[in-house]
């Protein structure tokens, strides 16, 4: 990017701070933004009142009398310079304020646009990656308030010093200018520096953060430790470390030596600074005290400009992260679920019709084109292996995706245009990673339900599933906390965590449920609890199940065989196992390997 961008790019970083801590509090913004022009004007009266006293101090007579007659002049000055630190006070307890305030926002919004996004969204890996920087900017939004308030008070100084200079001599304005331009183009060239290596190691942080992730998880620490994975990933992460950590330390040689040009040309600017003022000294053109007050005002001009360069730099680089966090803010609420505005009722029939779905950035469809029928009152088993497009399809079905091709339809609505809420309301769904949600077990069982269910419901739905002996053992009952590895309660096992997710599911006697692999953590009485109550409810549903386990398949009423994402076999388990077909040859590998 080059300077002059960079430069740009710090007004629009300033203005993006400044809307975004308005939307959150704008009686705080105006605070902070009257302080500082107190301040300002605090620091005015004080040069004004240090050049009076100066002219007085440095008149000739006795000293007594001097310094009498310039005592209101330095009263003022002391007062000026209180009220301005005062304004300055204020100003910070109000960024204080903002700060929390803005994050929170931030924070807030991110987690919204994530769950309010088309599921589909996630199988991009630009928007993880987008999600990722997004996150990065809300940690960072804290300080590009402190540098926003820092840039507009030095902003503030600088403008004051530079017309006190203004009205000493206008000379001296464009002595000031000219010692504080190699400083200010040293601060933008190290930010281009900072800005350039931020770049260059953007894919290795983001490599890295990710991968932070899976080596500090608590559901991944038995694995790494009992397969002894911990030398490889240590040293897989090590080379991340080092890659981001190379180039920070190969642009540090850059940073010196910018550094050290922008020291010297502006050393030599500002002793050039003198040389104008004893010109126009000498020769009586302008009097020693108005020199003195000129002195006073170009160091806190310097201290300003010093500030001015330093937080304008910061708001440039912290303000990128800003940018990715707009860039996302903007990208998820184009891929918010607006689909359209009918409203479906619990599906009587869901047909799909030629109906595919091409995974984004994929080359071939993952699904389809497939037709099938599922109806009221029936059991369908899914069957397939790895990869057949099983959970694809369990997708298409409950509207978590919208067919690519084709049409899913519920009682003749395309669920590309209905209300999604609408559909997923009428949803049961137990995915193959089910949530382990850590909260009460009261919770876990009605979450996604509005009111407050009366006791006896939720242990009717622990007791579907035979949860009811183990949450009645607990020490709270129902309102035991499950987040023993977060903050305290009880941990669960796999297979009762899958128990309450089945619980969970027909607790909200869906008008769809859809079971993906449900029992591939339960125990043999488990795996009847679930696989009783799925058969219990079924005329009121549909029911849709995917297994692997064919004698599960034998309760079903339909059996539908996927292969390479198409349905190769639909009908009865007994016609289609004796039909020498594609699933006979499953039933006959199942039985091969006693499964
Ligand atoms: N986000 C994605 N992007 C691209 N391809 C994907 C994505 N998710 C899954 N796939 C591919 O889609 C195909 C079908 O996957 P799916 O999960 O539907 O299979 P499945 O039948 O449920 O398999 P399994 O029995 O192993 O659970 C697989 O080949 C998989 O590699």
């Amino acid at each position: 990017m080059s300077l002059g961008r960079m430069l740009r790019r710090i007004p629009a970083a300033l203005a993006r701070t400044v809307r975004l801590a308005w939307s959150v509090d704008r009686w705080m913004v105006l605070a902070v933004l009257g302080c500082q022009l107190a301040a300002g004007a605090g620091t005015a009266v004080t040069l004004a009142a240090v050049a009076r006293s100066m002219e007085v101090l440095f008149g000739a007579g006795d000293p007594a009398r001097t310094v009498r007659e310039a005592a209101p002049a330095l009263l003022v000055a002391a007062a000026a310079t209180g009220a301005g630190a005062g304004a300055r006070l204020v100003a910070e307890w109000a960024t204080r304020r903002l700060n929390p305030k803005i994050a929170g926002a931030m924070e807030l919004a991110l987690v919204d646009l994530h769950m309010r996004a088309e599921p589909a969204a996630f199988d991009d890996p630009g928007f993880t990656d987008r999600s990722r920087a997004a996150e990065t900017g809300v940690g960072r939004a804290m300080a590009l308030t402190e540098d926003a308030k820092a840039l507009t008070e030095g902003a503030v100084q600088l403008a004051v010093a530079a017309s006190v200079l203004t009205v000493l001599h206008p000379l001296l304005l464009a002595v000031l200018a000219l010692s504080v331009v190699p400083r200010a183009v040293g601060g933008a060239v190290a930010a281009r520096i900072d800005h350039q290596v931020f770049e260059a190691s953007t894919s290795a942080r983001t490599t890295r953060d990710v991968m932070r992730w899976f080596l500090t998880t608590p559901d991944l620490a038995d694995e790494l430790r009992a397969n002894t994975m911990r030398p490889y990933l240590y040293r897989w992460y090590q080379q991340m470390c080092e890659r981001v950590e190379g180039r920070a330390l190969a642009a540090a040689p850059r940073f010196l030596r910018v550094g050290a040009v922008a020291a010297v040309l502006g050393g030599v600017c500002t002793a050039g600074l003198w040389a104008p003022l004893a010109g126009l000294v000498l020769p009586g053109r302008m009097p020693a005290a108005t020199a003195g007050a000129a002195v006073v005002a170009a160091q806190g001009a310097g201290r300003a400009l010093g500030n001015l360069v330093r937080y304008g730099a910061a708001l440039f680089h912290d303000g990128l992260y800003l940018d990715g966090y707009h860039r996302f803010v903007a990208d998820a609420g184009a891929r918010r679920v607006r689909r359209g505005t009918r409203a479906v009722a619990a599906p009587r029939e869901i047909r799909l019709e030629a109906a595919g779905y091409t995974h984004p950035g994929a080359e071939r469809p993952t699904l389809g084109p497939l037709s099938l029928t599922l109806r009221r009152g029936e059991v369908v088993a899914l069957v397939g292996g790895n990869g057949a497009g099983k959970s694809t399809l369990v997708r298409l079905v409950t509207g978590l995706v919208t067919a690519t091709s084709g049409t899913v339809r519920w009682d003749g609505a395309d669920l590309a245009r209905a209300d999604a809420e609408s559909v997923w309301r009428q949803v049961g769904l137990v995915p193959q990673n089910i949530g382990r949600w850590p909260l009460t077990v009261r919770e876990n069982l009605h979450l996604g339900q509005d009111g407050t269910p009366g006791d006896e419901a939720l242990w009717r739905a622990a007791r579907r599933v035979g949860m009811d002996e183990a949450a009645g053992r607990m020490p709270h009952g129902l309102d035991t906390l499950l987040a023993r590895a977060l903050w305290g309660g009880h941990e669960l096992s796999g297979g009762q965590w899958q128990r309450l997710a089945c619980g969970r599911a027909l607790h909200r006697a869906p008008g769809l449920l859809v079971l993906d692999e449900p029992t591939s953590a339960l125990d043999a009485t488990g795996e009847q609890h679930v696989l009783a109550a799925v058969r219990e409810g079924a005329r009121e549903r549909i029911t849709l199940m995917v297994t692997h386990r064919l004698d599960h398949a034998r309760l079903a009423d339909r059996v539908v065989v996927l292969a390479g994402g198409r349905v190769v076999e639909d009908g009865g388990f007994t016609e289609l196992a004796s039909a020498g077909g594609p699933f006979t040859r499953l039933c006959e590998e199942a039985a091969r390997v006693g499964r």
